[in-house]
């Protein structure tokens, strides 16, 4: 199911890399079509202006001309439709994985986060924050990057042409960068204030209309009216300097274009006069100017919505990278907890079960074979979820916290630990979040601390020895502390571990220092070393309390079970000798 699901994703992210590479060619066709159209109606102009007599060859010329270029232009008119929806879907789909991962951002955090942002504020982002960046990405992306690819292919023909009059138009360039980036700056600032101001606005108004009951009992409708007008208007004198901040800008350089166009038209007609340039080429720079001239009005309006995306962005990033934060102690609580596995829904393995584990302690559970030892282990890893009843970390009910997240805190070793049929350094390393990201070192730590490193080291191919299928060629204790290198990279410091008994006792220990453990036991040296022992029996916690207290009532059914279980071992010894 995972590997379908993965993919699919992959699947729609290449779809996506195509679409996207699809509309750059296209955009690049178009472009050329639209930057070569001067130079040739230049020459058309330059074919008129030829001073021919001949009618019928003039007429010939221009006719086949005229035609070449109507078959160009329409390959141009249909790759620039093209790249338009290209863009427009994948920006889209852009804005709809943004929209998804705030979401889910927004529910993976805990519960103090909700306390501090409310929800009103929250809905704004996730929809005008993610539509001011949908639509700096979608309408405006599409446009920027034909207006960038035009203004370079304009200036670069511009040069062509006639490299005098290129450098003489230019100078104008460097002056309009440096105050675009001035510009920019200001916009990013005063669309964060405006998009944080909207906001707090329609956190006010879903407080209050959400709450409508008290505010008209308290009949205090007038005064909220006047609180929101008086934070809308907050929002209308932000957007106003805005407002005054483009004008200016697009006031600049719209004056600047007709300077250029100016001062082509005056430098141009000197260089004409002079026989330096022919009326055709004079007038390919002239359109080539105002190509250029529409390209960086594009680009300023591309940039100005550019800007205004990463100014409202900017919450947006911080809620996407924003890590839960649980200070996580440990403690771990079973509430009423009643389950019966799917498949046996007549089999009920709980009934109303409730033990807590105190931050920090081990929990033995006992019970005979059958009594749900696992299940609990598998409840808590929510590879199922309870019929009844709630399962806590730190109070927070395990169903609200994201599952992947909390198998990352939640070490577990077993008896008779699988390993892969890979090195013994890939076999630690798979442990880790991101093994890739683990160093030599940590493997090595990791596999002293599990009292590893020696034989591992004794082996001919040190760490790199590969185990063989399911680490058939590994002892039973060297895979356990193998097993145990390899669970002490995945858990960090403050995380619950779920273990058999192991022969390598030492170095469960080890694992086991600081964290919050449950083990299955059977062993009455293990449960000894518990500070409390669980018994199942009959679908719940029958005993629970510390060992020796446990051992001290006669009639207890802990007490039964290790007489027993002394019992069987002595037989055992017995048959032996
Ligand atoms: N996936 C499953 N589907 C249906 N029933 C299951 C499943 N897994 C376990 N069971 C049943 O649930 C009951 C409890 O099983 P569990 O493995 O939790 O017991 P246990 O106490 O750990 O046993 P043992 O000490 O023998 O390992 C058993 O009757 C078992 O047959």
């Amino acid at each position: 199911m995972e590997s379908l699901f993965m993919s699919s994703i992959n699947g729609a992210t290449f779809a996506r890399n195509v679409q996207l590479w699809a509309a750059v060619g296209f955009l690049t066709v178009s472009s050329t079509v639209t930057m070569s159209a001067p130079y040739f109606l230049g020459k058309v102009i330059d074919t008129i202006y030829s001073g021919s007599t001949d009618t019928e060859m003039m007429t010939a010329s221009l006719t086949s001309l005229c035609l070449m270029l109507t078959g160009v232009f329409l390959c141009g008119g249909a790759a620039n439709a093209a790249r338009v929806y290209l863009m427009d879907v994948s920006g889209q789909q852009i804005v709809r994985n943004l929209r998804a991962s705030v979401f889910s951002s927004i529910l993976r955090q805990e519960v103090a986060f909700f306390d501090r942002n409310r929800t009103g504020e929250l809905i704004n982002r996730l929809s005008a924050d993610t539509t001011v960046v949908g639509r700096s990405i979608t309408d405006n992306l599409s446009d920027g990057l034909r207006a960038v690819a035009q203004a370079a292919a304009g200036v670069s023909m511009m040069f062509y042409v006639s490299p005098n009059l290129a450098n003489f138009v230019l100078l104008i360039v460097p002056p309009m960068v440096l105050f675009a980036i001035i510009y920019g700056r200001y916009l990013r600032t005063i669309a964060k204030r405006t998009q944080d101001a909207l906001a707090q606005t329609t956190q006010l108004a879903e407080e209050r209309i959400s709450n409508v009951r008290t505010v008209r009992a308290f009949g205090k409708e007038l005064s909220e009216v006047n609180m929101y007008i008086q934070k809308a208007n907050h929002v209308l004198t932000l957007a106003r300097k805005e407002a005054v901040l483009r004008a200016g800008f697009f006031g600049v350089t719209g004056l600047s274009g007709n300077l250029m166009i100016l001062s082509v038209l005056y430098k141009g007609g000197l260089l004409m006069a002079s026989q330096h340039m022919t009326v055709g080429e004079l007038s390919s720079f002239l359109m080539y100017t105002f190509w250029v001239g529409i390209s960086i009005a594009g680009l300023s309006s591309f940039y100005s919505e550019l800007m205004k995306g990463f100014g409202a962005g900017s919450r947006l990033w911080e809620l996407l990278d924003r890590k839960p934060e649980f200070s996580l102690d440990g403690q771990l609580e079973f509430c009423d907890v009643s389950f019966a596995y799917p498949t046996r829904k007549e089999t009920s393995i709980f009934h109303n079960l409730s033990f807590s584990v105190p931050a920090g302690t081990i929990m033995a559970v006992v019970g005979s074979s059958g009594s749900g030892k696992s299940t609990l282990v598998s409840l808590l890893l929510r590879l199922y979820d309870p019929d009844a009843g709630i399962i806590t970390i730190d109070g927070h009910d395990i169903r609200n916290l994201n599952p992947c997240w909390l198998r990352s805190h939640i070490g577990t070793v077993s008896q008779e630990p699988v390993l892969f049929s890979c090195s013994v350094r890939d076999n630690i390393a798979y442990g880790a979040l991101d093994p890739g990201a683990v160093t030599t070192e940590d493997i090595y730590r990791a596999a002293r601390v599990a009292n590893a490193y020696d034989f591992i080291q004794a082996f001919p191919q040190g760490f790199d020895t590969v185990v063989g299928e399911k680490g058939v060629l590994l002892s039973g204790g060297q895979k356990q502390r193998i097993a145990i290198a390899r669970a002490l990279l995945k858990v960090s410091k403050k995380t619950y571990c779920f273990t058999n008994e192991f022969l390598v006792q030492e170095a469960l220990e080890r694992l086991m220092e600081g964290r919050t453990v449950m083990i299955i036991a059977h062993r009455l040296s293990t449960i000894k070393n518990a500070d409390h022992v669980a018994v199942l029996d009959q679908q719940r916690v029958a005993e629970c309390g510390p060992p020796t207290e446990l051992l001290g009532n006669r009639q207890g059914l802990f007490r039964k079970l290790m007489e027993k279980q002394a019992f069987l071992q002595e037989e055992q010894q017995r048959a032996l000798r």
